[in-house]
């Protein structure tokens, strides 16, 4: 009588803060990956990690020395685990400008498009900002951004400059970055390993020459650009959107491959905005670890694919 094998399943643990746990671990996911023979499978921060599991991978994104701690102790017991990422490689997105360094080291072939970065300096202490040595260079407006990025909303408060006395009520460390004109719109461009998938969102508006001579100090803003509309009458909002054309995706892809390998990471965005003066000038504004894929369409599909992928290729590399 043939023997009935059953299909091996797979166990992916997570570990989230409890917002992105009810934005990510959506039933239309689990559900998927169960169908799929993969079970997500919360991880209990409180306790420790190397006494939970078993698992066949581990995803995360969770803040501070213990949680860090608790995953190298986990991958010493269980090399062969895969914890994406590894917590080094998410570090350097903690600051701004180690997070933008990387975009000016890629190497990939610019032919008609071209990326970079805005023109930014770092300020660690109040009296840099009044010396004209250090901020005398920048071209108004600047946005003011905390140099740490560490997920609180401390660090996601912003503000855009518009003349330079307004610098000095700014309490460092912050990085100044010249506000680059780019239609009000920006492109996500969401990595999930190899698959890249660019979206629209609204952004800060342009600021011309007469806006900047009429307008004062400075004003404050925070995640402008990382709402969807739930709205589908906002139709204000996606004529909005609707204009400007994607770069391409070959391009984007392109830069995702070399942020990809650079960083040593496989869940992330990085944001792109186009410079209106030179249309085929991309400038990264940002990078994010574990961003809210949930705003992915069918992140659900891409997610649960990549789970597979890498548990896949961990077992060719015991096997
Ligand atoms: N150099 C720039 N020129 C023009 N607009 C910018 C620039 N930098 C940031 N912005 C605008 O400010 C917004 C927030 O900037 P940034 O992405 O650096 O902040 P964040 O808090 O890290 O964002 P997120 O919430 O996506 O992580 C951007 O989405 C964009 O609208
Ligand atoms: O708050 P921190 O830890 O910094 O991370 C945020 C990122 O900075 C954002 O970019 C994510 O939103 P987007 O996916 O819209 O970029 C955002 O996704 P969320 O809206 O699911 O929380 C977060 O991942």
């Amino acid at each position: 009588m043939a023997e009935i094998v059953t299909p091996r399943r797979f166990v992916v643990g997570y570990a989230l803060a409890p917002k992105k746990q009810r934005s990510f671990i959506q039933p239309s996911l689990v559900g998927l990956a169960r169908e799929r023979g993969i079970d997500l499978v919360a991880i209990d921060a409180t306790r420790r990690l190397a006494e939970q599991g078993p698992f066949d991978c581990v995803i995360h994104k969770l803040y501070g020395e213990d949680w860090k701690a608790q995953l190298e102790d986990f991958a010493a017991r269980n090399p062969s685990v895969p914890i994406v990422d590894p917590p080094l490689a998410i570090e350097r997105l903690h600051n701004r400008i180690s997070m933008l360094q990387v975009v000016s080291e890629l190497e990939i072939p610019q032919v008609r498009e071209t990326i970079g970065i805005p023109s930014q300096v770092v300020i660690y202490d109040s009296g840099a900002l009044s010396n004209s040595g250090v901020v005398g260079a920048l071209h108004f407006p600047v946005i003011a951004k905390p140099l740490v990025a560490d997920g609180s909303a401390k660090s996601h408060k912003m503000s855009l400059v518009f003349h330079r006395d307004a610098l000095l009520k700014l309490k460092p460390p912050l990085v100044l970055q010249e506000f680059v004109n780019h239609g009000g719109v920006i492109f996500k461009v969401y990595v999930v390993g190899d698959y890249v998938q660019c979206v629209k969102r609204k952004s800060l508006p342009d600021v011309s020459e007469e806006k900047l001579e009429c307008s004062e100090g400075s004003v404050t803003f925070s995640q402008v650009s990382n709402m969807t509309t739930q709205d589908p009458t906002e139709v204000e909002y996606y004529m909005h959107l609707n204009e400007p054309e994607m770069p391409p995706l070959s391009f984007l892809t392109e830069i995702a491959r070399g942020l990809r390998q650079a960083m040593g990471l496989r869940l992330f965005n990085f944001d792109v905005i186009r410079d209106v003066k030179i249309g085929s000038r991309y400038l990264v504004i940002d990078i994010n670890y574990f961003p809210g894929y949930a705003k992915m369409p069918s992140y659900e599909k891409f997610l649960t694919d990549f789970f597979w992928n890498i548990m896949a290729e961990d077992m060719e590399n015991v096997g």
